[in-house]
């Protein structure tokens, strides 16, 4: 019987007994090292930092190349500081679920400290501070979902929050990003730092939309005289402080129930799953493919650990961005998006499962080889191909991979500029293409209307995952309904597909509003529309 709860150490043979792969190294020094004087610091604590980040730290404690754990600062959801964190001594159970079913477990004891990183948790904030006002700090990196980043709402005004901390300064930031603003600039009082703020969230030019949001709120500051211009001489000099690109990937879906029973079936005593009140679902164990990457721009003014030691592969800003579009705009992510929408109408529970269903597992093929890569660059240390032939084939399919269609479907408001956006466009610029060519991004989009109905193929309500555009998206959406034909559809559209901001492009400019409004109509004409309308542009 293993207790998470307790000490690793203490139960030397009850981990060997249960074939779980424990740390080489005695932790609790580089633990203690790590909760005074971090190297590493990371934002958002989620399942991605547990299964991919921690264990790459561990990795490097193990070879010796980093002797401080990491601390995860949580800006946004406490309840997972003291829920999969306190609860026990960080310590996490990776487990890797291969092809063949078995699970391969991994004890991570690399972090050092999980904080609730908010000026209103008074004695933590300062301890936050004095992180960033130390020499050692070399790094932060940050899973904290696309829309972590955002400052303005879909029609391009400021979040009320941000407004707020705008005029507050750096003394009482709330949002994620004035929060990181606040604390490099106590970095900037400390002697001007240097510093690599390396976002590893999805989505293209990711540390290209750090650096722009953090330098929004403090030119505002600036503006508002609660920094000085050096600050921002400081965030722009590349010497200082840096925003590097990056790639991950590594399919890590919420806890999962039936691994939970296998983990409690083998003898771990003490596991359960949170459901937190903000929505992050977490477990002290995360599940997590074999498969990864972590391409990272090399870019550390103040050094770095030998991150390659964890896998890490380091290289220019160039290969990042090809790599990064390669998978978020083309070979992953817009397949995952469309075995999101359509498994959560037509009640999957399971992406393996909607591998086996030949509509989908064919609109997949046709949005990814047919539709993006003709118009995706060659990151050539990874090929295009190959890569995708791993996701279609191998990986998706896994049916050791507890992964849902409804985790997927979470923000999708907040990815289709990526995940598709970038496509339409690369047609819409093409001298021998136009957007009108595509058949199938335009049939995913239709089918988010369609999905933001909340009712399924057979006509019956769902509820859907939780988006920040829902509300307002299904408001604009409450006059149509499934089976009433309706004639001003265009009407109700309109606002919609002409918003930039949501698609990445107004869809009317690219010419395909049409072709999404028709689709649209297809899908909603009753139940078992959304199944025949895939079979007749499929079959
Ligand atoms: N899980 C994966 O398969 C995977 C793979 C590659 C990349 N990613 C990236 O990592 C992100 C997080 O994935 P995860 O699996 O850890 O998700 P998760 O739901 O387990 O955790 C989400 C984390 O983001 C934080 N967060 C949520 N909304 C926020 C907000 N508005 N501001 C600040 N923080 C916020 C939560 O508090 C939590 O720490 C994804 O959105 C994606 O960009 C995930
Ligand atoms: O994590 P999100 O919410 O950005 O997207 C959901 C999935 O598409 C994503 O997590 C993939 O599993 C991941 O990008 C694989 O590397």
């Amino acid at each position: 019987m293993v207790k998470m709860k307790e000490s690793w150490q203490s139960q030397f043979a009850e981990h060997h007994a249960l074939e779980v792969e424990l740390p080489k190294v005695e932790t609790k020094e580089i633990r203690d090292r790590g909760a005074d004087s971090p190297v590493w610091l990371h934002f958002g604590g989620g399942n991605l930092y547990r299964g991919m980040h921690a264990e790459i730290a561990q990795d490097l404690i193990d070879e010796n190349e980093l002797n401080a754990g990491v601390v995860v600062l949580e800006t946004f959801d406490d309840e997972v500081i003291d829920k999969a964190y306190k609860n026990y001594n960080n310590n996490i159970l990776q487990v890797v679920m291969s092809e063949d079913g078995t699970l391969h477990k991994r004890l991570l004891a690399s972090t050092s400290e999980a904080i609730y990183a908010n000026p209103t948790n008074r004695g933590s904030w300062k301890r936050i501070q004095q992180y960033f006002e130390s020499p050692v700090l070399q790094f932060a990196t940050f899973t904290i979902t696309e829309k972590g980043y955002h400052l303005t709402t879909t029609e391009g005004k400021l979040l009320p929050i941000i407004e707020q901390d705008m005029q507050k300064g750096p003394e009482e930031p709330q949002h994620t990003m004035s929060i990181v603003v606040s604390l490099l600039y106590a970095r900037f009082k400390a002697g001007q730092l240097p510093i690599a703020m390396v976002t590893t969230d999805n989505f293209s030019k990711n540390g290209e939309k750090l650096q722009n949001s953090v330098l929004t709120i403090a030119h505002a500051w600036k503006e508002k005289g609660h920094v000085p211009n050096k600050f921002i001489n400081y965030l722009t000099d590349i010497e200082k402080v840096t925003f590097p690109w990056s790639m991950i990937d590594r399919i890590t879906p919420n806890p999962s129930e039936s691994i939970l029973k296998r983990l409690t079936d083998l003898g771990f005593d003490d596991l359960e799953i949170f459901y937190t009140r903000k929505g992050t679902n977490v477990a002290p164990f995360v599940n997590t493919e074999e498969i990864h990457y972590l391409v990272i721009e090399d870019a550390f003014p103040n050094g770095r650990p030998n991150l390659a030691k964890g896998g890490v592969i380091l290289t220019d800003r160039e290969t990042v961005d090809k790599i990064d579009v390669m998978k978020v705009t083309t070979c992953l992510n817009p397949l995952h998006t469309a075995l999101a929408v359509f498994g959560s109408i037509l009640r999957f529970d399971s992406i393996a499962r909607e591998m086996r269903d030949p509509e989908l597992k064919k609109l997949i093929e046709k949005i990814g080889y047919t539709e993006g890569l003709p118009v995706v660059a060659d990151p050539e240390i990874i090929s295009p191909r190959e890569f995708i032939d791993e996701v279609v084939n191998t990986r998706l399919p896994n049916p050791a991979i507890p992964d849902t269609p409804q985790r997927i479907a979470t923000d999708t408001s907040q990815k289709l500029a990526i995940r598709f956006g970038e496509t339409i466009n690369k047609y819409v610029l093409h001298n021998d293409k136009s957007a009108k060519d595509l058949t199938f991004i335009p049939l995913v989009l239709a089918g988010w209307l369609r999905y933001l109905l909340a009712v399924d193929d057979a006509g019956k309500a769902f509820v859907p995952s939780p988006d920040p555009l829902l509300d307002e998206m299904q408001q604009k959406l409450e006059s149509v309904k499934l089976g009433e034909s309706t004639d001003n559809l265009e009407k109700i559209l309109h606002p919609i597909l002409s918003n930039d901001r949501i698609f990445g492009i107004d869809l009317y400019k690219a010419d395909i509003a049409d072709k999404v409004i028709s689709y649209f109509n297809e899908l909603i004409a009753g139940p078992g529309a959304v199944r025949a309308t895939l079979k007749k542009y499929l079959a």
